[in-house]
This record gives structure tokens, sequence and C-alpha cells, in this order.
């Protein structure tokens, strides 16, 4: 069934079981292929009668429809692998009859906020859900240019205190929260003559600076078990030092956590991923994400059940290495100049923000089974204007597109939508792109691969010379013994990928191919149907004995490669 066969309609209450939508909806029978799945959502159990040729895209419109979840914000999750194909059918998957599927919503961290003050200024901003009302004034008074700080914030006529959450005033993530900002003032009334004098006086000025540092908010408590804490960088090589930028990352965190100021626990995404806040308590300066919270692990804050398996949500990939290849991303994402020296502060070719691997303890994580030091990536937040989900591509410079192409093919990225780039207007109003979540890149196999750059036509322009330069200085065998050197003891066949990948990069790219060709080469049409790579390797493997080296065996696949590419140039 494809998504032209949806019926959508309003949003409606609770209903108890989703009905079948579906081409003859008109006769009374149900179609043979019709099943009976359930979602779960934390909490509730939902019937839900789908066909098995119905596709995965058709299926989140009906629970758009029924239950107001927008499609891009759902994560449709079965067998321990989340259904990422829209086109793909729920028989592809394997799913059938009485099985329980898991959906996950991903919430915005951002509230969008209308302030509208008595003398009819208005402003809109995002905002994000862990702060508080003190914070808004502190925000309302940076954008208007005043002094908001003792205001009064009435939402729906009542008086907010400086210490109310966004959040729990914002119940509906998709509600728009009017807030009606008033000056405070004292009305004097004294008798002259006959009449009285009328005199508005604002109140005393107040030292702006330590109402603003008040009124910073965050979720939880301050000050709370200060000393119930430690974060520490996981060294397993002492010869791998760390840059400065990463140790200064660390040290800010550290003082956050020391001063009082907790971790505080994103809405999004499907794994438990955390913003760590500096010690003034109003900048995020990293994101912690913990391994026992990946999707499928055993502390994931989201209920998602265990991996039946080890696998993670994507092929090839393993429930707890998540952290690893966020730090691999970073550490192979050298930069232009070479690769990246220890002290100085060069961001890669791709602008991965600096990760690295710390142990923490705290108890604002998720304990379910009692407070434990945590490991997991801490990769440096960054200031940005929300992600590329936001936005249409079509102002995205070419080569900030092509930098992310890059990196992801090398990597084989298994996880490249566009909630996982962020993007911000620099000094000049350019639009830069930040390439985050790469925990499931690196997989074992290009099953999964998907790259959302492959729909946006940055991506059919040429390379620039530039970075045809870069792609020409990369080296897998250069780049496998660097990840081992900082101490990831990688699987043959995850080695294998990143020596796949890189050769189709190089071999493409000298042949002039673009991002989109090279691309496309990686990922399925659909989920059964093979990738040109895959068709490559299977080649190679059928044209060399089962024992050989991999040294042959990449030779052999050299030659294919050499073959396939050149048919391409030549049609
Ligand atoms: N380096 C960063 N700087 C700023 N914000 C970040 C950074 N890394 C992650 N975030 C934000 O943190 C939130 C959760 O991160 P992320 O989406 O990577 O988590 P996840 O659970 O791995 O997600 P997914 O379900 O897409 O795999 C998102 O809102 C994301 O935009």
């Amino acid at each position: 069934m494809s998504s032209a066969d949806v019926t959508l309609s309003p949003v409606r209450n609770e209903p108890s079981m989703m009905p079948l939508v579906h081409a003859n909806s008109c006769t009374d029978s149900l179609p043979d292929e019709t099943i009976l799945i359930y979602l779960t959502l934390p909490g509730t159990l939902i019937p839900m009668r789908v066909l098995e040729s119905d596709s995965i895209e058709s299926v989140k419109l009906r629970i758009q429809s029924y239950r107001g979840f927008v499609v891009r914000n759902q994560k449709l999750v079965f067998g321990g692998r989340e259904l990422a194909r829209s086109n793909s059918n729920m028989r592809d998957y394997g799913v059938s009859d009485g099985n329980v599927l898991h959906l996950v919503v991903k919430v915005s961290d951002l509230q969008v906020l209308d302030v509208k003050t008595t003398c009819g200024k208005h402003c809109r901003f995002h905002v994000e859900r862990g702060r508080n009302i003190g914070y808004v004034k502190k925000q309302i008074s940076k954008q208007k240019g005043g002094d908001f700080v003792d205001s009064e914030v009435l939402y729906e006529g009542e008086k907010l205190e400086d210490q109310s959450l966004v959040n729990d005033i914002c119940r509906n993530s998709d509600a728009v929260l009017h807030l009606l900002v008033r000056r405070s003032a004292k009305v004097r009334a004294k008798p002259v003559e006959k009449n009285f004098e009328l005199s508005i006086v604002a109140p005393p000025q107040v030292d702006v600076k330590r109402a603003i540092e008040a009124a910073d908010g965050i979720v939880q408590p301050r000050k709370q078990l200060l000393n119930d804490f430690s974060l520490e960088p996981v060294i397993v090589n002492p010869k791998a030092k760390l840059p400065e930028v990463v140790k200064d990352m660390i040290s800010s965190a550290s003082d956050g956590l020391r001063s009082g100021n907790p971790p505080v626990r994103s809405r999004e995404g499907t794994g438990g991923a955390y913003f760590m806040q500096g010690s003034s308590g109003n900048k995020y300066v990293g994101v912690f994400k913990p391994i026992d919270e990946e999707p499928t692990a055993e502390n994931n804050p989201h209920g998602l059940p265990l991996s039946p398996n080890g696998e993670g949500l994507k092929k090839g990939t393993k429930v707890g290495e998540g952290a690893l290849r966020e730090v691999a991303a970073y550490i192979l994402d050298h930069p232009k100049s070479g690769r990246r020296s220890m002290c100085g502060e060069e961001r890669g070719f791709a602008g991965v923000p600096p990760t690295t691997m710390i142990e923490c303890l705290h108890p604002g994580f998720n304990h379910p089974n009692g407070i434990k030091t945590k490991i997991g990536s801490l990769q440096m937040f960054t200031e940005n204007d929300g992600s590329c989900e936001d936005m249409g591509p079509a102002s995205f410079p070419v080569e900030e597109v092509h930098k992310i192409s890059v990196l992801d093919i090398r990597l084989a990225n298994a996880d490249r939508h566009g909630g996982n780039i962020l993007m911000r207007k620099d000094e000049n109003g350019k639009i830069v792109l930040i390439p985050i979540d790469h925990g499931y890149s690196l997989p074992e196999s290009f099953e999964d691969c998907t790259f959302e750059w492959l729909y946006w036509s940055q991506a059919r322009k040429p390379y620039s010379s530039e970075t045809l330069d870069y792609i020409r200085s990369l080296d897998a065998e250069e780049d496998i013994s660097l990840l081992k050197f900082h101490g990831w003891k990688m699987p043959s066949e995850t080695a294998r990928t990143l020596r796949i990948s890189t050769m189709l990069l190089k071999k493409g790219a000298e042949r002039g191919l673009t991002a989109f060709e090279i691309g496309n080469m990686m990922c399925r049409d659909t989920l059964t149907k093979k990738s040109l790579v895959e068709e490559m390797v299977e080649e190679a493997q059928e044209a060399v004995l089962p024992e050989t080296s991999e040294a042959t065996f990449m030779e052999a696949l050299s030659d294919v490669m050499d073959y396939h590419l050149d048919e391409v140039v030549h049609v």
C-alpha cells in the first residue's frame, strides 16, 4: 500500500484500536494479509490493524493522523531494529500478526515562546524546556534591550513564579506559549489641592547581573549533592594525549557539576543524552551519552526493550558501542592541514565536534538499579540554530554538504538523517553544517547505510579541488592504526568496512564521480535489494579462496571496483 492510499483525518482522542485504512476500505471483509500489531509507548499499548504490505511511511502516517505524532518525530523499533526505511514494508522487516512494535516519539528540547508586552511589543524565540521563567525574563531583556528581570510574567491570566519550568507550563509539545510581560510599578496617589497626582514609580534599579544570575534556571534544584559526582577521561593508552580543546571541555563539565549544575536530560533521541552545564549554569558545554542508556541497552530511559541479540538498532552495530563510534568519528575527522595536533583547537574537515570517552558519576542520570559510574562519550556542545530537519536544504552551501558526504561515505554511516546535522549561521550569515550523532558509523556491514544528503541537489555537484585533495590524503590503514592507538580494538569486519568505503570514495572521486553517485552505490534502494557495494564485496569474495588474507581480498575487491566504476563513468 502506498502512502497515497492513506486517509488523513483529524487527531482523535485515544482510539481503542487504530482502524485499518486500505484501498478497499468500503468492503466489509479484511484482506488476507491483515495483521494485528501492538504499538507500545511508555505506559500504553495500542492495537493497530495493518497490512503486511503497508509501507513504514503509511503506518507512520496513520499514527500521525490518529495520535497526532508528526511522522518525522516517530521512530518504530521491532526486534531490536529501527524500521528506518520509509518505503519498505512491514513484511520486509519481518513484522507479523501479534508482534509488538515500540514507538519512540521525538520531543523537541526547544519550546517556541511568543512573548507580548502590555505596550504591544512582540517577540518570539526558542528556549530549552528545562529553563525556568527567570531565565526567560533574562532572554527577553537581552532581545528587547531592557530590564525585564523584575517584571511579571502571566500565562492564561496566572502569574508565573521565576522557578516555574517552561516544560511544566507547556505540557503539549506543539503548543505555542503566550506570555504577557508586565513591568511592575507602584502607583502612588497623593492629594494635590483638590485633585490627586498620580505617579508611577518604576522599581529601584536592581543589580541586573545578580538578578540575571539568580534567574538562570535549570531542571533540578541547584547546589545539590555537591560531593556526589565525578567526571574523568577514560584513557586506554597513556601515550594518546588528549587535545587541549578536549581537556577544556572535560574541566568545564566537571566545574559545572562541582558548582551544583546537574546534567539536563535531552528529550530528543532514542538514547539517554545529557546536556552538561558549565560552572555559571547558563551554558551547555557538552553532551554526554552513557553506553548503558543507548537504545536497547539495560538502562535506556525511553523504555526500549533489551536488544535480543546484542545488535544495535542498525545492522552491523552493537549495543554499548555507540560511544566508541562517536569518538572514532572525531578522531578520524582529520583537519585539512593533515593530522590533528594535540595542542591546537583545529576542527576536522567535516567539523565533528570534539568528542572523547569519559566516566561520570552523578545521581541525575538514569539509575533504575542504583547509582553507578557511567561510561560514555562526551561531545562538545555546539551552539546552533536547529537541525537540517528544520529547514529545506536549498540554502545549504555546496561545500558544507560535500564535507558531510565525505565523512559519511568514509564511515559508512548508518544514521545520517537531517536531525543529525546541526546548522548555524556564522558571523557572515553563511550556513555552517555540524555533523553529530555518529553512534551508528563504521558498521560491520553496509545493509543499513542511509544518507539523507543523497536527495539534496548539492550532492550532484562535482567535488572541489580542495575536497579532492583531502580525499586523496586519506589512508584507511593509517586510520585503523590511529583508532588502535587510541584504544579501540576494532573487529576485523569494522576495519574492513573502513577499508572498503575509503577505497570506494577515493576511486570514485578520482573518476570525477559526485557524492550522489558514490553514496548511492553504498545505499540500498529497498531493504531487500543489495547495494552495489555489497554486490562488489560478494563478487570479490567469490573470486578469492575462503581462507585468503585480507590484503589479497582487498586486491580482488580493488579490481572488481575498478570494473564497476569504469562502467558507471562510461555510461
Ligand atoms: N554536539 C552537540 N551540540 C549541540 N547539541 C547536540 C550535540 N549533540 C547532540 N545534541 C542534541 O542533543 C539531543 C540528543 O542528541 P542525539 O540526537 O544525538 O541523541 P540520540 O539518542 O543518539 O539520537 P538518535 O535517536 O537520533 O540516534 C538532540 O537534540 C541533539 O540536537
